[in-house]
């Protein structure tokens, strides 16, 4: 049975722990009033049990046992009862009108797809009940189907706007939250998942740690925004010259190339290329014309523990490069 993951999604289960209180407080007050008062057993007896049902959904997301089938349950049974109250219950009480919650709880729990086409499937049900129900002159069916249909669309409506604007939100989060601001290129949060992901998965790879030499000299002559500049220029340098997608600023002036399933050698003649890339390459900011070099240490990542390993072993590789005298790769 798929159990919910607070990793994976936090935003849906902390959704059914509130609606399945919710739901099970609200049930347990209505339920003694239908039993009891307004002499309508069965919606009464149903209400009992969906309430029941509704406090162990609640238990189950506060231990961390949600399963998937109890949010389309919840939902499905709140559905039916509001549309078995709707259509058993005087309409002057009005209880149709709950109908109208249901897009929004479509929308929050099962987002915008799942949403829209439940949305989509109660509409007609909604108005053949309140029409059938609206048999009174007291009561002008056609200007409560009518008011009732514009008012569903209208919550549908917002609710789909919120659901894709929140969809959007999520994806620029999720690109703000891996990308470095500056160059563009991925960061060290986005470095420390595609470890994981390698080490999930049992696959090797070798790390690229480039730095760029005597930077500290360039911010110092010219200026913190030349500095910049040159951040940018070297990140396009290095996509130019590999995978767009395995580059990463570690911080400063330091940039992360990892290479899967590459030997070592390849990764070295890899490093030598970028490295002579950028000796070559003219780097042209504010009316200058500056050259650069880099060093690079070469390493390769071992399977377990392994970013703080890779990284701290091409760190040495890249001392070992400076200390050469720089502009060199060791691995
Ligand atoms: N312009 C700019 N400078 C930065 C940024 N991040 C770090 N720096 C600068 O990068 C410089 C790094 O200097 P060092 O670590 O001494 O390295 P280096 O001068 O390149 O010397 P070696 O690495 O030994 O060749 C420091 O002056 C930092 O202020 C940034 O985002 N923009």
């Amino acid at each position: 049975m798929m159990l919910f993951s607070k990793k994976t999604n936090p935003l849906r289960i902390s959704l059914l722990t509130g609606l399945s209180l919710l739901v099970g407080v609200l049930m347990g007050i209505y339920s003694p009033i239908n039993l009891f008062y307004l002499d309508m057993p069965i919606i009464g007896v149903i209400e009992i049990m969906i309430s029941l049902f509704s406090f162990y959904c609640f238990w189950c997301a506060k231990t961390g046992k949600a399963k998937v089938y109890q949010s389309y349950v919840l939902v499905f049974l709140t559905t039916f009862l509001i549309y078995l109250a709707a259509y058993s219950a005087d309409i002057r009480a009005l209880s149709f009108l709950w109908g109208l919650a249901l897009p929004i709880v479509y929308y929050l729990m099962f987002g915008e797809k799942q949403g829209f086409y439940f949305t989509c499937l109660i509409l007609l049900p909604s108005i053949y009940i309140l029409f059938i129900n609206s048999p009174s002159e007291e009561f002008i069916s056609y200007r409560a189907i009518v008011n009732y249909t514009f008012a569903h669309f209208f919550i549908w409506f917002l609710c789909h706007l919120y659901e894709k604007q929140h969809n959007q939100d999520k994806i620029q989060l999720q690109i703000m939250a891996h990308n470095d601001a500056l160059t563009g290129v991925k960061n060290r949060h986005a470095l420390e998942k595609h470890f994981k992901r390698l080490e999930k998965n049992a696959i090797q790879a070798n790390v690229l740690l480039v730095d760029i030499d005597f930077f500290k000299l360039v911010n110092d002559e010219f200026g913190h925004s030349v500095g910049d500049a040159v951040l940018i220029e070297v990140a396009k340098c290095l996509q130019s010259q590999t995978d767009e997608d395995a580059i990463y600023r570690l911080g400063g002036e330091e940039f992360v190339i990892l290479l899967e399933k590459v030997s070592i050698e390849d990764s070295r003649k890899k490093a030598e290329q970028i490295r002579h890339a950028i000796e070559q390459h003219t780097f042209h900011s504010h009316d200058l014309h500056l050259h650069l070099t880099v060093s690079i240490g070469v390493a390769q990542s071992s399977l377990g523990n392994a970013m703080i390993d890779a990284l701290h072993r091409a760190d040495n590789k890249l001392y070992q490069a400076k200390n050469k005298g720089r502009n060199a790769v060791c691995a």
